[in-house]
């Protein structure tokens, strides 16, 4: 893969488009009442807006700069349809909040081993200016660390695997930084509760080339003001939530050009950040099935695997899960996506509602099983 090969929004929206799914109804969590109308045959015809996602484009600067400016929530409501009620109706209907759809999906996990994946920014702390100081409350913690006592947990992260641990500070998790790329997961098929401490890092012959890219992004984007880059071990990040709008085409120009004397590496755009990362066929979502089968869930049909995130990097993960038929994608947003994830939360506030609801209810259905 070169260069120009990348991934950015599609400026192109509110365009209305007519999709034919011929999706097989086990494609949207298989165990779940599909809130969608079934055409004969077990297949759905959805009708809706085409909302905003990230597409693979050429690589001209002002592209670059026209995708971060579309990405921006404030331009994507000002400059599309989005906030109409009826776009807002059908997104929400395609994909339900997770909390008001509770009782179905914790009816649809029975008899499965529920694997929770969990996104860090955005997912569990809520996006700030800087990225030094993303925090999560206590209360998440501890909703998360509720929740890893029922069911294996991984958080799943671009950010350095160190430092989200230093966020998160729960030892029973797993973890999975650089975007999947670094991971300490479980000995291969261990139990599922013990925790081994297997490391995974498929892009380690790139640390050098990792390091010696952030020093010259360092130095070259100093020119920028509010400029910040973040070494996340095995990827790069360069955010631009600070810096004035009128400077974007420069920093991006700055980035591309370093780029061009590392063909191995490639460009991505996420929340007010570009991302430069390896060329390896690697993601969040091959972390997931990396993890699914060291737990010794490869093919198993007994785990629902939940997976919580807000970002482009995220739909690697709710693409994994709709392949494979099985588990759920959860979307966090406030405004329709375009997403592979079949459900919905707001916010983090709703993401820890959610999570303490599923400890709720794993633990009065075990009181249930002493009782009888
Ligand atoms: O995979 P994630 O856990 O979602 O990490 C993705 C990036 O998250 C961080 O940046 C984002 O959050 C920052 C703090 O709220 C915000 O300032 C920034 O604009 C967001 O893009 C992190 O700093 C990046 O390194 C991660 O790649």
């Amino acid at each position: 893969m070169t260069n120009q090969n990348v991934v950015v929004p599609d400026a192109k929206q509110g365009i209305d488009i007519t999709i034919a799914m011929a999706l097989p109804k086990s494609l949207f969590s298989p165990a779940v009442p599909e809130p969608l109308p079934a055409a004969p045959g077990g297949y759905f015809t959805i009708t809706r807006k085409r909302f905003p996602k990230m597409t693979e484009t050429g690589g001209k600067t002002s592209s670059w700069v026209d995708s971060m400016r579309d990405s921006s929530p404030s331009r994507v409501k000002s400059t599309t349809s989005l906030s109409e009620p009826e776009d807002k109706n059908s997104w929400i209907v395609n994909h339900p909040s997770a909390l008001n759809m509770f009782e179905q999906i914790v009816k649809g996990s029975k008899g499965k081993q529920i694997v929770m994946f969990l996104d860090y920014d955005g997912t569990l702390s809520p996006i700030v200016e800087d990225p030094d100081r993303a925090f999560m409350t206590n209360e998440m913690r501890e909703a998360v660390k509720d929740v890893a006592r029922y069911f294996p947990t991984a958080i799943v992260t671009g950010r350095c695997r160190n430092k989200v641990y230093s966020f998160v500070r729960l030892s029973e998790l797993y973890y999975a930084g650089s975007h999947g790329m670094d991971i300490k997961g479980p000995s291969k098929n261990s139990c599922k509760y013990k925790k081994g401490g297997v490391l995974f890092q498929p892009a380690s012959e790139f640390l050098p080339m990792i390091d010696e890219v952030y020093n010259v992004l360092l130095e070259r984007t100093k020119s920028v003001p509010g400029a910040k880059v973040e070494n996340n071990k095995f990827c790069v990040s360069v955010h631009f939530r600070c810096v004035e709008e009128k400077m974007w085409a420069i920093l991006v120009e700055q980035v591309r050009s370093i780029l061009n004397d590392y063909p191995k590496l490639r460009l991505t755009q996420g929340r007010k950040v570009l991302e430069i990362r390896p060329t390896i066929k690697w993601d969040k979502g091959k972390a997931l099935e990396f993890l699914l089968e060291s737990l010794g869930f490869a093919n198993s049909t007994d785990v629902l695997p939940v997976y919580i995130g807000d970002d482009q990097t995220d739909e690697d993960a709710f693409k994994v899960l709709r392949n494979r038929g099985q588990g759920l994608g959860i979307l966090v947003s406030k405004v329709p996506k375009e997403t592979n994830a079949s459900y919905s939360l707001q916010e983090p506030k709703e993401v820890k509602d959610f999570l303490r609801r599923l400890v709720e209810w794993k633990r009065s259905s075990l009181q249930g099983q002493c009782r009888v």
